[in-house]
């Protein structure tokens, strides 16, 4: 198995993630830059969060236009597991690749700091290795983290299970005092309807072992790992 971490003017998680992917969990992993017209090898494909293009105009926006999106959908739509963290959450959004958009967080700040989500589908090929209903500490770093979506859009998600993180309290409670950013239904995270493209804006690469705070991030790249270990 092969995993690539697309690198775009502006990462700045590009580094923990090839760190969590190849020291962490030792997989096989190298960095693509956006320039790239082929993603030809890979198995899995990483967006890292950061500030692509310095987040002008909207999040990802421009990123979208980058050569290497026209690999990442195409290698997407061929069945391609690409996992997309913050900035590549938007950028996933932005390329159409997953429902709803990211608007700016409720209290128009940049919020840095750990929040606790619950696992609402552990049956994803990114989430195997939770628990339905398991709650995870986990760090948000981000300005633009509000996930709107309309109402049939959200019937969808619903309807399909495709909404696999949200918002909580410590004992996995939901109401809009634990809603960080605004996030309609405190999304945190979801995947396609074919479940091979995640989105998500809590950061597991920042909690991948103890030395960081924390590992609940670990699982989400061991279930990957596990998941495609034939590939
Ligand atoms: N950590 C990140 O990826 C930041 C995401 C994005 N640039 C924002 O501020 O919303």
């Amino acid at each position: 198995m092969k995993a690539g971490v697309v690198v775009f003017p502006g990462s700045n998680c590009d580094h923990d993630c090839y760190y969590a992917l190849n020291s962490i969990l030792g997989i096989n992993t190298e960095y693509i830059w956006h320039k790239e017209g082929s993603v030809k090898g890979f198995d899995l494909l990483v967006l890292p969060g950061g500030f692509s293009y310095g987040d002008y105009l909207r999040c990802g926006a421009i990123a979208k236009h980058s050569p290497v999106v026209d690999a990442v959908v195409d290698f997407a739509e061929k069945g391609g597991h690409v996992l997309g963290i913050c900035n590549g959450f938007q950028v996933l959004t932005e390329s159409g690749l997953l429902p709803g958009a990211l608007i700016r967080n409720k209290n128009l700040k940049f919020i840095c700091e750990y929040v606790s989500v619950i696992v609402e589908n552990a049956k994803t090929g990114f989430t195997s290795y939770y628990n339905d209903g398991e709650i995870l500490n986990i760090p948000i770093a981000h300005m633009d983290g509000n996930y709107y979506i309309d109402e049939k859009g959200l019937n969808d998600l619903l309807e399909n299970e495709q909404v696999v993180f949200r918002y909580c309290d410590a004992d996995g409670g939901i109401s809009e005092e634990d809603n960080p950013n605004g996030s309609v239904y405190n999304i945190a995270g979801v995947i396609n309807k074919k479940g091979n493209i995640m989105g998500m804006m809590p950061h597991p690469e920042r909690c991948c072992e103890p030395l960081l705070g924390g590992n609940h991030g670990y699982y989400l790249f061991e279930s990957i790992k596990n998941f495609l270990k034939g590939a």
